[in-house]
């Protein structure tokens, strides 16, 4: 198996690591390469093992899967580095937001099997979200599926779901820091210093991702457990009903979801 990533930033490097710390994919197998970050790149090669190459025929020769993880802004110089070595076989792998699969096609300047998958950057973690879509002439779907397990749970939702969920689990880590980032303001407000905010707040989230990974009950069951009759809970939840909290949330995700429908206008 030959994986070569263009592109060795944030979503690149959470999925590789993903994979090789979950042992799916040996770190030999797994070639990078990138424009602005070289050092970076280095220094996967030197913590994990990968192989770091610019040499473009060498990258495409006989690869599997080429990964493209620029940003789409970058997809253009991406494809002209690929195109003149890109072999029928290699199946090409697109996180990039928003570029349909016939563009890539197009630009590609062949007609390879093309997959879009969006995951999030807890891929590092093993603990992404993948949004999957398959061009027609896409074979051995089961292959990609395995793969993108070991860093994440699946969801195949076709070309025409990929903006919901580029909005939804794609975007979504994001979201929820920028809640948490307010939370650890408000527990400084309440008169912790910023270090104990961050501390408190980091291990509330991470206690409730925990009691949602291993306890089965809906969320607002859980919330119900908490909250006791004429207690401190039911007061801060009173106050929290009176903001429009879904419709901030409905926004934003639109927001995203619209940003994605406009990049793919190339
Ligand atoms: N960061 C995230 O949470 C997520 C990002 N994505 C998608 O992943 C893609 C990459 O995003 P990030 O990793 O956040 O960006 P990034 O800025 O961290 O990484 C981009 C990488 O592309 C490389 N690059 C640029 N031009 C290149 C070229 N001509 N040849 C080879 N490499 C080139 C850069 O050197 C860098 O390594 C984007 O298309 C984005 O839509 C998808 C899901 C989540
Ligand atoms: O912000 C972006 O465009 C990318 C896609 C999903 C997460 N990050």
């Amino acid at each position: 198996m030959k994986i070569v990533f263009f592109g060795a930033g944030n979503m690149a490097s959470a999925i590789f690591t993903g994979m090789i710390e979950k042992g799916t994919v040996k770190a030999e197998d797994i070639y990078i390469t990138s424009k602005s970050n070289r050092v970076a790149a280095m220094e996967f090669k030197e913590s994990l093992g990968v192989n770091v190459s610019y040499d473009d025929a060498e990258l495409c020769k006989d690869a599997d899967y080429i990964v493209l993880a620029s940003k789409p802004q970058n997809f253009t110089d991406v494809a002209e580095r690929i195109r003149p070595y890109l072999e029928k076989k290699t199946k090409l792998i697109s996180v990039m937001a928003g570029i349909h699969i016939a563009t890539i096609q197009e630009e590609a300047g062949m007609e390879n099997a093309v997959a879009r998958i969006m995951p999030n950057t807890n891929a590092m973690v093993q603990y992404s979200v993948n949004g999957i879509a398959f061009s027609d002439d896409f074979d051995n779907k089961d292959e990609l599926i395995e793969l993108m397990a070991s860093f994440g749970k699946n969801v195949v939702v076709g070309e025409e779901g990929m903006d919901n969920i580029t909005a939804a689990t794609g975007s979504g880590p994001a979201f929820l820091y920028y809640i948490y980032e307010q939370y650890a303001k408000s527990l400084e407000e309440l008169g912790f210093s910023k270090e104990d905010a961050e501390k408190l707040t980091r291990n509330l989230v991470i206690g409730t991702g925990k009691t949602l990974s291993e306890r089965p009950e809906s969320f607002e069951q859980l919330r119900t457990d908490i909250t006791s009759k004429a207690g401190t809970t039911e007061a801060g939840l009173d106050t929290l009903s009176e903001f429009k909290l879904q419709e901030m949330i409905s926004k934003t995700l639109g927001s995203a979801r619209d940003r994605s429908k406009k990049l793919s206008e190339r």
